[in-house]
């Protein structure tokens, strides 16, 4: 997601860049390709990632040691793993960023991606407002798939309306995206059939939806713009997404296309409020979540626009079905062979989760109706249907997060966001915290390359132990309530937002495992993958992000699971091997008197014991931000 950064940075126009900027640009782009130097600590550290279970006094004082060294001096972090296949897959990133690079972003030196993007928009308007319209306008899809309230496509639709032109719909498969972003298999079957409902609705408003498959990312602008020509676009409108790859790639679209007169307008939809608009009284941004809530629906409440739907676009004027008919006979590409799903797969994804916009408003409306009023009181029962399981809707754009929210508002007492019926305002601060982790990976980019939230947690000593991560993404912990969670992931693509942070907690405090291992996991499982969430997700479990708690709250998962599963509902359904251990004993059958159904059915024994790993997480956590441990 980041990969272009210096490339695409160095091409945007300097006469769109603040002499500050150009400076710091200047400055990065020699940092950045500067060679980074292991230290020989590091090298070392990384070649013995021992499988210790308690914190060994040499693993203690090394990690305190470097704590204490120079932040500048630190060139990766901690004894975090990054060879391939790793955490990150390096064919498509630069080496490790440094913590001294991390406090440039915080501190505005190094230009905020989503700030340089709007520089340029605000900078170019001018000259995009008098590009003339051409024979067509096109839409670029990416995260947004849907007809209705989309600000994008709206705006697109418009545009070709006043001009009495063709609207063109346009999406691009990008394997090396997939690839470099860990996409599950599952998402991108997600995808592509809901392209496939999107097409039969475009075609019916005589809209093309040309869906095209582009092996190298790095073709992708080149694409947009022979396209451009061959139907002689001269107006381009799409969604932003906020990671830093993504915003650099559109800044530099802007102006690749406006030098063929193109005028390119990217805008915010996939959030309420956009990135930046929330400060605190001392004019910073939120890293907090409460209060930076309070301010978003302070926000909303005075801006009311924000939650107005977006019409969806009217016919094609007669003519474009003919004009454009190659564009109309263009099928859906089929998912690229690092994706695919075997057959039965397709099927039983497709029973599991119905793609398109179709399917996420029924799930809405039915959830509206039938489950949002028990919501803040059942949320966190794993057991049954508690949630609206919209996030795969959310994610993919199927369903605005707007939509949700008006949706919800419109039925609650006085309209409140934040009052009136528990179960609404509860559930509408839920799809709220989309926006906060979109906010925070805006305004801290560096959490997009693999740097946490709390960079200062860098140094922490993580395991690196195939064998306990194995186990644990099998379902095999011998921990009843991460197995069960893990194993619905692996069934369902989904999981439970309450396991989701059960299983987080023990994978990075419990094992003590990098927590990167477990968000890259989550990606290539989940349906509803997000980066923001997941990362956000992620940090607050592993205590590495924006949780004002610190890492000394260790979750229990004995105590998670006979609060949050009390009857073993939830347990019983994803781990058959325990369905007639009767009582409490199915939440720690070894320790309750269940051994022989347990050994007997092949369900293993714990893996760890949890008070001394909740020991050891405590020493490795306090060594690596150099506390004293003694
Ligand atoms: C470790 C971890 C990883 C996660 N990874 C992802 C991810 O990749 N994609 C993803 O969409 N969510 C992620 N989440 C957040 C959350 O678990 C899911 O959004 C939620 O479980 C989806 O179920 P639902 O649609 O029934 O949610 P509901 O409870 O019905 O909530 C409504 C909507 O609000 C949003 N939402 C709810 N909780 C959160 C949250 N904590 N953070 C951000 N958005 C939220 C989702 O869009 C969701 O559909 C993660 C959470 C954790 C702890």
């Amino acid at each position: 997601m980041w990969k272009a950064c210096f490339m695409q940075t160095s091409l945007v126009s300097r006469s769109s860049i603040t002499s500050r900027q150009s400076r710091t640009i200047a400055t990065t782009t020699k940092s950045y390709y500067a060679p980074i130097t292991i230290s020989a600590m590091a090298l070392k550290r990384k070649a013995a990632t021992s499988v210790s279970f308690t914190a060994s006094k040499s693993s203690k004082t090394s990690a305190a040691s470097q704590a204490s060294s120079s932040k500048s001096e630190q060139p990766v972090n901690g004894n975090a793993r990054h060879d391939a296949n790793s955490i990150i897959d390096r064919r498509f990133y630069p080496p490790p960023m440094t913590n001294e690079r991390c406090e440039q972003y915080k501190s505005g030196e190094i230009p905020r991606p989503l700030e340089t993007l709007h520089d340029i928009i605000r900078d170019t308007k001018q000259a995009r407002d008098q590009v003339k319209p051409g024979k067509a306008v096109l839409h670029w899809y990416k995260r947004d798939l849907r007809l209705f309230d989309n600000r994008g496509l709206s705006m697109a639709a418009d545009k070709a309306k006043s001009a009495n032109i063709p609207l063109i719909c346009l999406y691009i498969v990008s394997p090396q995206d997939y690839q470099a972003h860990f996409t599950s298999p599952a998402r991108v079957d997600f995808e592509l059939r809901t392209l496939e409902v999107m097409k039969k609705d475009l075609d019916a408003l005589d809209i093309p939806l040309v869906v095209e498959s582009i092996d190298r990312r790095k073709a992708v602008p080149g694409f947009i713009l022979d396209l451009c020509e061959k139907h002689q676009i001269r107006h381009i409108y799409c969604n932003i997404e906020y990671e830093v790859d993504e915003l650099r790639r559109e800044a530099m679209l802007i102006n690749k296309c406006l030098d063929k007169d193109i005028s390119f307008t990217p805008v915010h939809d996939d959030v309420i409020v956009a990135p930046g608009s929330l400060e605190t009284g001392t004019g910073n941004q939120y890293a907090v979540y409460t209060p930076w809530f309070r301010s978003w629906v302070k926000h909303v409440t005075q801006n009311p626009d924000l939650l107005e739907p977006s019409e969806k676009p009217g016919k094609n004027p007669s003519g474009a079905r003919n004009a454009l008919k190659a564009l109309f006979e263009r099928s859906i590409p089929p998912a690229p062979a690092n994706k695919l799903l075997s057959k039965e797969e397709k099927k039983r994804m497709a029973e599991l989760w119905p793609a398109g916009e179709h399917e996420a408003n029924l799930r809405l409306n039915k959830f509206i109706k039938e489950r949002i009023e028990g919501y803040s009181d059942n949320r966190n029962i794993p057991a049954g249907t508690t949630t609206s399981v919209l996030s795969v809707h959310h994610s993919t754009g199927t369903l605005a997060a707007r939509t949700s929210v008006r949706v919800a508002r419109n039925v609650n007492t006085r309209q409140y966001l934040n009052d009136g019926k528990k179960g609404i305002s509860t559930w509408i601060s839920e799809v709220a915290w989309r926006d906060f982790y979109k906010h925070v990976l805006a305004h801290w980019p560096y959490v997009c390359m693999y740097m946490p939230f709390k960079h200062e947690y860098s140094l922490i000593e993580w395991e690196y132990n195939d064998e306990h991560f194995e186990l644990w993404t099998d379902g095999m912990t011998g921990f009843p309530i991460v197995d069960a969670a893990m194993r619905q992931l692996k069934s369902m693509k989904y999981m439970h937002n309450r396991c989701r942070m059960i299983v987080a907690s023990f994978l990075a405090k419990d094992l003590l495992l990098d927590w990167r291992l477990g968000e890259k996991y989550f990606m290539e499982q989940l349906i509803d993958g997000d980066f923001a969430s997941n990362n956000g997700g992620w940090g607050f479990s592993a205590s590495t992000g924006v949780d004002p708690q610190p890492y000394f709250r260790i979750f229990n998962p004995l105590l998670q699971s006979e609060k949050f599963d009390p009857d073993g509902e939830y347990i019983r359904k994803w781990v058959p091997e325990l369905k007639d251990v009767q009582g409490k004993a199915i939440h720690d059958p070894y320790g309750r008197g269940a051994n022989k159904i347990a050994a007997k059915s092949g369900y293993p024994k714990p893996i760890v014991e949890h008070k001394q790993c909740r020991e050891r997480a405590l020493s490795r956590y306090k060594a690596g931000l150099g506390k004293d441990t003694s």
